[in-house]
């Protein structure tokens, strides 16, 4: 909730994407991951949308027919988003844009991680969070070539809603008297 008041733009890809597209869009995802709790906090955050950021869009929202599942970004997103990236100056990456440790099913996250490339070596700052997103960026040569890569994935996006981490605040120094 936080950085939709802080970001220009919030691009959302891989296993979540689904449940935006059947309860935001009223599409069939088929067999599609859906996440039933995820689901409830989609309806206020698409209200949060609407009010502060000018577009809401779903590229290519045909829905996934039955028995099927969507598990890549297409041509058409990876255009849009490599578009957007390219533009960024601040990239906060967090999580796959598909399932990449299938090859066939890679080219999604692996079109995104040469963007965050690019982007970094013109000047932006690239910050990858969460395990799987980091075993990406090692698979795609993107290490050293980013600003920052940590495994937190979660956990940094909880940090930058404002949340205490019950780490850092044991580490943190305590009040003195
Ligand atoms: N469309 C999809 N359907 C199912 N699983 C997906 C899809 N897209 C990505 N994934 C899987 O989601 C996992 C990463 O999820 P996530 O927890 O968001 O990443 P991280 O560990 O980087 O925070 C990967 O293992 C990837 O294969
Ligand atoms: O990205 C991860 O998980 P998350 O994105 O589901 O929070 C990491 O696998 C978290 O691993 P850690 O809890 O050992 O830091």
């Amino acid at each position: 909730m936080n950085l939709i008041n802080v970001v220009d733009e919030i691009l959302i890809c891989g296993g979540m994407t689904y449940t935006f597209m059947k309860i935001l869009r009223k599409v069939e995802i088929g067999a599609s991951v859906f996440d039933e709790e995820g689901s409830k906090k989609g309806a206020q955050n698409n209200e949060l949308c609407e009010e502060n950021t000018p577009a809401t869009e779903i590229i290519a929202s045909y829905g996934v027919p039955p028995g099927k599942m969507g598990l890549d970004i297409g041509p058409d997103t990876r255009q849009v988003f490599s578009y957007i990236i390219s533009e960024a100056k601040t990239i906060l990456w967090n999580g796959p844009a598909g399932v990449f440790e299938w090859e066939q099913f890679s080219n999604g996250t692996r079109a995104l991680m040469d963007a965050v490339v690019a982007a970094t070596a013109e000047g932006a700052i690239s910050i990858i969070g969460g395990g799987d997103t980091a075993t990406a960026a090692a698979k795609f040569g993107a290490v050293g070539r980013v600003s920052h890569i940590s495994t937190g994935g979660g956990a940094s996006l909880e940090l930058l809603e404002g949340k205490v981490l019950p780490g850092v605040e044991a580490l943190s120094p305590a009040p003195t008297q």
